[in-house]
């Protein structure tokens, strides 16, 4: 598979002050990778500098075969980047902006259907200053994917969203063919989107894989719940589909409500974390 993004052994300081140390990881072109970590980890740094906006001190970075830090016009309009909002264009007005924006590129999504897609069709003729939290941060997504980008950055794209937009959102990325690389804190987002999770802590990659991977590695057991009669049963084991064979063999019929249920992400990610503070 192609790769879209590759970034191997990079380090970063402000000042003196060292915040990644070595992050390595790839993104298949198509992908949808989530990068998570808690506060401060350098999640948005490392973001910063796939999309040319910082420089690292050392390590290799390509984003579709360029490197950022020498990206020219041709690559930047093929990189979709959701910003913080777009404060400089408070009176601009929705569709006028887009439709603005879009002339930048040469294969935009058409404005229309761009509204439709992001919600936002109601409040085309709005100021942008007028909108909510939740309508400006979907205007942000709508200029990121404006130009039908090769690769989609995206910082806490959801932040803000009511249940519903953060629904319509999730359903409008599914649609993108886009390699998307995002950044979240809602895990319950980073497993319904993401092929693969990324976990960076204190400046390095501590774990990648799926979350079915990581889930096996990190937590390493699944629960079983089944009843026998009036009797209720719980077990943790490593191999659930084993332990069931197992238990259909002896009890037979008798087996009964069975459950299985695999650690979900934030079991694994809490366990990651603690066992990185651990280890400290
Ligand atoms: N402009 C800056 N100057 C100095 N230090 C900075 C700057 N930006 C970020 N940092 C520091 O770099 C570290 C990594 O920050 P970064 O924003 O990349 O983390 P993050 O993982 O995105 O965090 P969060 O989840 O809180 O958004 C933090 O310790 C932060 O304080």
């Amino acid at each position: 598979m192609t790769t879209a993004i590759d970034i191997d052994g990079v380090r970063m300081r402000y000042g003196a002050t060292e915040v990644l140390y070595d992050v390595t990881f790839g993104v298949s072109a198509g992908e949808t990778v989530a990068l998570l970590g808690p506060n401060g980890a350098g999640k948005t740094t490392t973001i910063e500098i796939l999309e040319g906006f910082r420089q690292r001190h050392a390590g290799r970075v390509e984003v579709l075969g360029t490197d950022p830090a020498r990206g020219g016009d041709a690559w930047r309009a093929r990189v979709g980047i959701v910003l913080q909002s777009w404060r400089d264009h408070a009176k601009w007005r929705v569709r006028e902006l887009l439709g603005h924006l879009a002339g930048y590129y040469p294969r935009p999504w058409p404005v229309d259907r761009l509204l439709t897609a992001v919600g936002l069709t109601e409040q085309a003729g709005q100021k942008i200053r007028t909108l909510s939290g939740g309508q400006r941060r979907r205007l942000d997504v709508a200029i990121g994917v404006v130009g039908r980008p090769d690769v989609l950055f995206l910082d806490e794209p959801t932040a803000g969203f009511d249940p519903v937009a953060r629904h319509e959102f999730h359903d409008l990325l599914a649609g993108l063919e886009t390699t998307v690389l995002l950044t979240t804190h809602d895990l319950a987002e980073a497993e319904r989107l993401a092929d693969r999770i990324v976990i960076l802590d204190r400046g390095r990659v501590v774990a990648d894989g799926t979350p079915a991977e990581l889930a096996k590695e990190i937590v390493g057991a699944d629960e079983v719940r089944w009843r026998r009669g009036d009797q209720r049963f719980t077990r943790s084991t490593p191999d659930s589909t084993a332990f069931v064979r197992e238990l259909f063999a002896t009890h037979g019929t008798e087996v009964a409500e069975l459950e299985v249920h695999r650690a979900s992400l934030e079991q694994t990610y809490l366990a990651l974390v603690q066992q990185a503070e651990v280890a400290r």
